[in-house]
């Protein structure tokens, strides 16, 4: 979903599928100094969304300034050479820099590699959302699923003084996406203790099903988890239809089904 100024674009497709980018919104009246595109990925369509927009307001605004909102990053997964894969997250994030956009802003990605790549780039803070989700859940423990996480966001955030975080080694057959081993690895006495897992993704949610299984057997309370972007696909494992996570707490990235018991989605920070 491409929006300029708030409003969908393409949201009409020819018998062959091809999108019809009407330019109704344009013509509605934009004014101003900047315009801000907000880009969610549904699918790759979106892609092609994004590219004739920016040439379009290229064309026809082209001494305004366009900022893109890009909460999630699509590819970000992909962000290194592996034999026989394309790179794809360094040529996404080129694509996203020959439109040159005036700033990019982005929410919590997957690695350094897609914020190295783009240009004129600057993340929006993930810190309110934790802040009131310990606040409101008298969180007594952090914890990080794996060593991606765990590298990263005790640089990134910053966490209320009487909390500690303890973390999680996983191994992922890389092959088969299936996960062999999970462990916790300096968990304190979780007896009557409400944990918060923090990561930036959840696919089909077997890292948290598998972390919070732990976790819930060392006495915890309550585990709760944020993910800063939820996809859809949560829905086919077996995380919604455990009582492992008492609640999921995600930002507007992907996710966008309101009716989900257990799946909190968070105002958007700015
Ligand atoms: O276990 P699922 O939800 O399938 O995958 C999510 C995990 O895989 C990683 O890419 C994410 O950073 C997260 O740790």
């Amino acid at each position: 979903m491409v929006e300029i100024n708030g409003v969908a674009v393409g949201t009409e497709v020819y018998p062959n599928k091809e999108t019809i980018f009407k330019n109704s919104i344009c013509s509605s009246g934009l004014t101003g100094d900047e315009i801000n595109i907000n880009f969610r990925y549904e699918s790759d369509g979106d892609i092609t969304a994004l590219i004739m927009t920016k040439k379009y307001l290229d064309d026809v605004h082209s001494n305004t300034k366009v900022n893109l909102t890009m909460k999630y990053i699509p590819y970000s997964r992909m962000d290194r050479y592996i034999d026989g894969y394309m790179f794809s997250c360094k040529y996404f994030c080129e694509i996203i820099n020959d439109l040159k956009f005036n700033r990019v802003f982005v929410l919590d990605p997957h690695s350094s590699v897609s914020v190295a790549v783009l240009q004129r780039v600057s993340e929006i803070s993930i810190q309110p959302y934790l802040d009131k989700i310990i606040h409101e859940n008298n969180i007594d423990y952090v914890f990080y699923p794996d060593n991606g996480a765990c590298k990263k966001y005790p640089e990134k955030i910053k966490l209320p003084e009487h909390i500690t975080y303890f973390y999680g080694n996983k191994k992922r057959n890389l092959q088969t996406g299936y996960i062999e081993k999970y462990e916790l690895v300096n968990a304190p006495d979780l007896k009557d203790k409400n944990v918060l897992i923090i990561d930036d993704l959840c696919s089909k949610g077997m890292t948290f099903f598998l972390s919070g299984s732990e976790i819930k057997s060392k006495g915890a309370q309550n585990v709760y988890l944020y993910v800063s972007h939820l996809e859809d696909s949560v829905k086919e494992g077996k995380l919604l239809n455990s009582n492992i996570i008492d609640e999921i707490y995600t930002s507007d990235s992907i996710f966008n089904d309101y009716s989900q018991e257990k799946i909190t989605i968070l105002k958007p920070i700015n």
